[in-house]
């Protein structure tokens, strides 16, 4: 008897959703909307049995392209109506949710109460979350949430260095996000290696739009880049990560903006959006390789930040078994792995096997050599088949 369940990965512009059969984990639909609140045309992109169907049309909201989702489903199955529970990946759960838990109406008020943590993620999980209690009133609803899996990182590492009362009260801590697949691809790795998830010492680089890494101890995160919001630590696609806390205040005292201001700015148009003029690390590359001076040093700061926070986290793990490469970037950008593994190379010993790098895969696959000190490997990321297992999990009880 087959279990689907529908799974939302809704992001700041995009969708993505899979149905997942629960008893077998075949996939049953997979789909992509994007461009979402642009008023250009948007695309989805919905791929049944391996046949691919596509429709264009404007979403100037979540929720239109929600409606627009329900319809391809309609349109070219499978029934959605055979759902038996919707997952839906919610990125910021605050100090209220440390576990993946059933919707209700005040989990929903919380969730709106921590929009404000995750402006770009929150308000597109919660419009999900209502589309699919409309078209699907009768079945459980599952909220994942990114930051689950960090809720036990050690207080040293989540608290920030500010007044003690204030952050007790707004509950400003680090929280780390892209738990789902830290957690999921992390275990893949121990697998992969044949080794024990409690032995290893780990890095994980989620290098996607948004980025983040975090530091794996025997089985235990024990850092991640990101913070209070998604905002923290790497150069990500259009979000800054780390500048100078003063920044704030310069640009507001200097050059006359708004705190709203600021914070579009930070979140929406740096990064490498801002350094180079394009977040894609495809057009990049090509701007790169047609002489682009400013796309170079984008690159490189990138990178440099990267090798930064993996220099800290070997030192935080006192050593490193393995460094595993996943999400868009990390799975596909051979010549940013490259760059990475070959600057950590004289300090740390990773050696790259520059062939295996440069063969282009959806496997899983070692890229270090039999000579490097640390396994270097690439794990392509699934959130949605880990958020199938989870909200299976929690609807069986
Ligand atoms: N073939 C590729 N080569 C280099 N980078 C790629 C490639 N495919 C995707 N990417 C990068 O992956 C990013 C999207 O990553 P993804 O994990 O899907 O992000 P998100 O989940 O945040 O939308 C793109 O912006 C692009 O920079
Ligand atoms: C939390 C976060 O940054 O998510 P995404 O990478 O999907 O933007
Ligand atoms: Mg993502």
């Amino acid at each position: 008897m087959p279990k689907p369940i529908l799974l939302l990965n809704c992001g700041s512009s995009s969708i993505k959703y899979q149905m997942i059969d629960a008893e077998t984990e075949a996939v049953m639909a997979v789909g992509l909307v994007q461009k979402i609140g642009d008023a250009s045309p948007g695309t989805i992109e919905h791929e049944v049995n391996g046949e691919e169907f596509s429709t264009e049309q404007v979403f100037l909201d979540h929720t239109e392209a929600l409606t627009a989702v329900v319809a391809m489903f309609d349109e070219h199955g499978p029934a959605i109506a055979d759902a038996v529970a919707v997952g839906h990946r919610t990125v910021h759960g605050g100090t209220a949710f440390n576990k993946t838990t059933i919707i209700d109406d005040g989990v929903i008020q919380k969730l709106v109460d921590l929009s404000g943590l995750a402006p770009l993620h929150n308000p597109p999980g919660i419009a999900g979350i209502r589309a699919a209690r409309r078209v699907l009133p009768d079945v459980p609803q599952v909220a994942i949430f990114d930051t689950a899996f960090f809720s036990e990182l050690p207080a040293e590492a989540y608290t920030y260095a500010i007044d003690r009362d204030l952050a007790a009260k707004h509950e400003i801590r680090r929280y780390g996000f892209h738990g789902t697949s830290h957690d999921y691809v992390s275990h893949q790795a121990a697998e992969f290696l044949g080794r024990d998830y409690s032995e290893l010492k780990q890095i994980v680089c989620h290098l996607g739009n948004g980025a983040s890494l975090s530091a794996i101890d025997r089985g235990h995160p024990i850092e991640t880049s990101m913070g209070l919001t998604p905002l923290q630590g790497l150069v990500m696609g259009t979000r800054s990560g780390d500048v100078d806390p003063g920044l704030h205040a310069f640009l507001f005292r200097e050059a006359g903006a708004t705190f709203g201001e600021i914070d579009t700015l930070l979140n929406k148009r740096s990064g490498m959006l801002g350094l180079t003029g394009k977040t894609d690390m495809r057009d990049i590359k090509a701007l790169i390789e047609a002489g682009d001076e400013q796309a170079k040093l984008g690159l490189d700061v990138y990178v440099h930040r990267l090798v930064g926070y993996i220099g800290s986290y070997i030192a935080f793990l006192g050593g490193c078994d393995v460094i595993t490469f996943t999400a868009g970037v990390g799975e596909n950008a051979d010549h940013i792995r490259k760059m990475v593994v070959d600057r950590l190379r004289p300090a740390f010993g990773t050696v790259l096997d520059e062939q295996v790098n440069s063969v282009r895969s959806k496997a899983q696959r070692r890229i270090s050599t039999a000579e490097s000190t640390i396994e270097v490997l690439v794990i392509p990321t699934n959130e949605e088949l880990a958020m199938a297992r989870q909200t299976a999990a929690v609807i069986a009880n």
